[in-house]
């Protein structure tokens, strides 16, 4: 069944992925502080994700929201992700659940856990015939500002379910690029997220049925260091690429 989903953030990269995929699936309300320079499904509201009175309007008949707006950049500096990535996670859990939103899916990053990637274990664990692996049940361990701003919208996320029961699911995504894995780069390779993934995986983040999870946000990579079992198990997510699979 169609569901009204709320997606913030809506103008850029990972938004574009979802709805090129997702565009006919759901009855979309779109958020963000700059307007479409394309076509776009549904209504759209250009507003910062910080104004509280703008987003409690969005929200307003809404089932799932999508919150993918903040500042994405890993050199963030701390004010940028102070006032987008945390005020802005925060306003978006006050307005779903005084809106009586079942769930959210926040976008998290694989910068929440990127200290694991210590100079001992790289360039090692990017690679094939290396076994480490992160599963989302080891405590989080960001290498930069940016990090602890998505570390901290995952706490937002546990203390609005704990305390409002609003389902929530944190997906730490990897690398996301049209078309192809990142070139010349392990790293990217390992943590791969192809678009057709990308808009599958907030699929069944907005149609499974989950409490509070963290899960990885990457295509089935041949070499990989994040799991992607807990996706396959709460969400059902099935991906269909692999960065192997491309020269
Ligand atoms: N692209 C990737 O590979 C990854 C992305 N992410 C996360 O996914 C989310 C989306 O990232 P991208 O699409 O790559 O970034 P992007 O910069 O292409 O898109 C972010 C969108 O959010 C909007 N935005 C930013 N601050 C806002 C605010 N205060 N109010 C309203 N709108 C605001 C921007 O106008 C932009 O359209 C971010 O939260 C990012 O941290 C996480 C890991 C990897
Ligand atoms: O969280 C994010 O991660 C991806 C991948 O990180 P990188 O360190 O390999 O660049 C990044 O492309 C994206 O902009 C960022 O939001």
């Amino acid at each position: 069944m169609a569901q009204s989903v709320l997606l913030t953030g809506a103008a850029g990269r990972v938004g574009t992925a979802i709805l090129g995929g997702l565009a006919d699936e759901h009855e979309w309300r779109l958020l963000d502080r700059d307007p479409p320079t394309d076509d776009y499904p549904g209504e759209f509201v250009v507003a910062d994700i910080t104004d509280d009175e703008a987003v409690r309007e969005a929200m307003e008949g809404i089932d799932v929201v999508l919150h993918l707006a903040g500042d994405p950049r890993k050199t963030a500096p701390w004010d940028s992700v102070l006032t987008n990535n945390i005020d802005g996670t925060q306003t978006v859990y006050e307005a779903a659940v005084d809106a009586g939103v079942e769930k959210v899916a926040f976008a998290s990053s694989n910068h929440a856990v990127g200290a694991f990637e210590t100079e001992e274990r790289t360039p090692e664990m990017y690679r094939a015939d290396d076994d480490y692996l992160l599963d989302g049940t080891e405590l989080p361990r960001p290498g930069n500002l940016y990090g602890v701003s998505k570390v901290t919208g995952e706490a937002l996320g546990r203390y609005y379910h704990d305390e409002y029961g609003i389902s929530v699911v944190n997906v730490r995504i990897g690398n996301l690029t049209e078309g192809h894995p990142p070139i010349d780069y392990e790293r990217g390779q390992a943590m791969w997220l192809s678009y057709r993934d990308c808009a599958h995986l907030f699929d069944r983040c907005i149609r499974a049925d989950y409490d509070y999870e963290i899960v990885y946000g990457i295509s089935d990579n041949d070499r990989k260091y994040y799991s992607i079992e807990r996706a396959r198990d709460v969400l059902g997510y099935d991906p269909q690429d692999n960065s192997a699979h491309h020269d």
